[in-house]
């Protein structure tokens, strides 16, 4: 299994490209379910989780093609997929791919929408959290499908679902994406209250809207489709990776420096730039571009995860590495995920001072941290693990990485044009 070798302690320096969303592309692929004729998306990112997802959609009958990108890595520039749905077949998510991937339910709403069935096996649990689908069955179920959880699968039918008003009883990203891409191709209007807002959501919303579907107030928590017959081919352009955006920013915060982040925007960042400027990073921001200077040392600052347009979750783990090398003490507060705290005890092997009492973090900042072996939990658990390797004197040795080759493309390159020692090691 490869592991991450870092050694630490230098600033970075540089310029780098942020690759197309992982949260915005699991959606968008699963959206060429939804029509007969080919859906073009470009910037997808190179990433495992996409390739889990292009299987998964291979064996459901659609024909995938994906036309290379200019060969240099790191550049930015995406890889274009064109989906061809018209010869589905088989309209089941098994087990064996839904285990690597939660986002794999994404496929449930459209499948029932267009094949009118479905069978996807029940994502499960994971390192951060129990994380239910019962949102999206309980939509679809008020959309008229007939919907029985069995053997680990959830298997759904309808003829044709129906425009319903619905309510989640929580802000759900992957939830408002489901019944959002079913209710396009449903008899009649859907609401959708308490819709997530995230920028993931809009990205998907446009994408089915140049497709031929009737939606309004995508980014807004209520969200209202207009059911059509059906949707038709359409050319989207994936939206730039916010999260990986601010993990490269958190990382030159901590371990100082002067970066500049191009093919990005600082629009769906507020909550997160806010937060690097508290602790003390200079940020200058241009049309698709993001520069930090950071301070000689940052300034310990509490966050508190909400859905968007507050703090992120994804963001949660990378600021506990930034605040663990900060001036002062930071409040933690994790509002989302019941168990995102497996990072604090491998930072805390790097030397961090970390305290957790139930869904709050306590971190006081340390000048320095020091190198050792750290294992990765999950995605983001495994970018704080990199940032703090990053300002740990001597060698960082992270375990597990699949973990962060599941979102962060060219991870070891776009570092080492930052300046950073890194290398991927058996
Ligand atoms: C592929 C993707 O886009 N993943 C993102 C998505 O995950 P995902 O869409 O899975 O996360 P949700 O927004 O659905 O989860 C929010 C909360 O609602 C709970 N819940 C959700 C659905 C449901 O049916 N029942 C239920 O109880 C979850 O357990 C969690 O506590 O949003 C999360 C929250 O911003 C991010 O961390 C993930 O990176
Ligand atoms: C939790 C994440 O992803 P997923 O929902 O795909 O597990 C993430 O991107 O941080």
């Amino acid at each position: 299994m490869d592991k991450l070798l870092i050694e630490g302690g230098r600033p970075l320096s540089g310029e780098v490209a942020i690759s197309g969303a992982k949260n915005a592309a699991l959606p968008l692929l699963c959206a060429a379910l939804l029509t007969k004729e080919p859906l073009t998306l470009t910037n997808v990112p190179a990433l495992n989780d996409i390739d889990t997802m292009l299987k998964l959609l291979v064996q459901m009958g659609v024909k995938v093609e994906k036309v290379m990108r200019s060969g240099i890595p790191g550049d930015g520039a995406g890889e274009t997929v064109i989906l061809d749905a018209s010869g589905l077949d088989n309209p089941v998510a098994p087990y064996e791919l839904v285990k690597t991937m939660r986002a794999s339910v994404l496929v449930l709403g459209p499948l029932v929408a267009r094949a009118g069935e479905a069978r996807v096996s029940l994502p499960g649990g994971c390192a951060i959290g129990a994380r239910p689908v019962d949102q999206h069955i309980k939509g679809l179920t008020a959309m008229g499908a007939e919907v029985a959880v069995e053997h680990g699968y959830v298997h759904a039918k309808a003829a044709r679902l129906k425009g319903a008003r619905l309510f989640t009883d929580m802000v759900t990203v992957t939830g408002t994406e489901n019944l959002m891409m079913a209710a396009c191709l449903a008899d009649g209007e859907t609401v959708i209250e308490n819709a997530a807002r995230e920028p993931e959501v809009v990205d998907l919303a446009n994408c089915l809207v140049a497709m031929g579907a009737q939606i309004s107030g995508a980014g807004t928590d209520v969200i209202r489709i207009r059911g059509v017959e059906r949707l038709h081919g359409a050319t989207h352009r994936i939206m730039p990776d916010r999260i990986e955006t601010g993990t490269y920013l958190c990382a030159a915060a901590a371990a100082g420096g002067q970066i500049r982040l191009t093919r990005t925007s600082s629009a769906y960042l507020d909550a997160v730039i806010d937060k690097l400027m508290d602790a003390g990073c200079d940020i200058g921001i241009e049309r698709e571009a993001i520069t930090l200077k950071a301070p000689a040392r940052p300034t310990a600052v509490s966050i508190r995860t909400s859905p968007y347009p507050a703090f992120p979750t994804d963001m949660q783990a990378q600021f506990m590495a930034l605040n663990a090398v900060a001036e002062g003490t930071a409040v933690i507060r994790e509002t989302i995920f019941e168990n995102r705290f497996m990072h604090a005890v491998e930072l805390i092997r790097l030397g961090a001072d970390i305290k957790i009492d139930g869904n709050t973090a306590f971190v006081t900042g340390k000048p320095k941290l020091d190198g050792a072996t750290v294992m990765a939990t999950d995605l983001r658990a495994s970018a704080s693990l990199v940032i703090a390797g990053l300002v740990a004197q001597g060698e960082t040795l992270i375990e597990r990485i699949y973990h962060l080759d599941r979102g962060y493309e060219n991870l070891e390159q776009k570092l080492a044009a930052l300046g950073a020692k890194v290398r991927r090691v058996k």
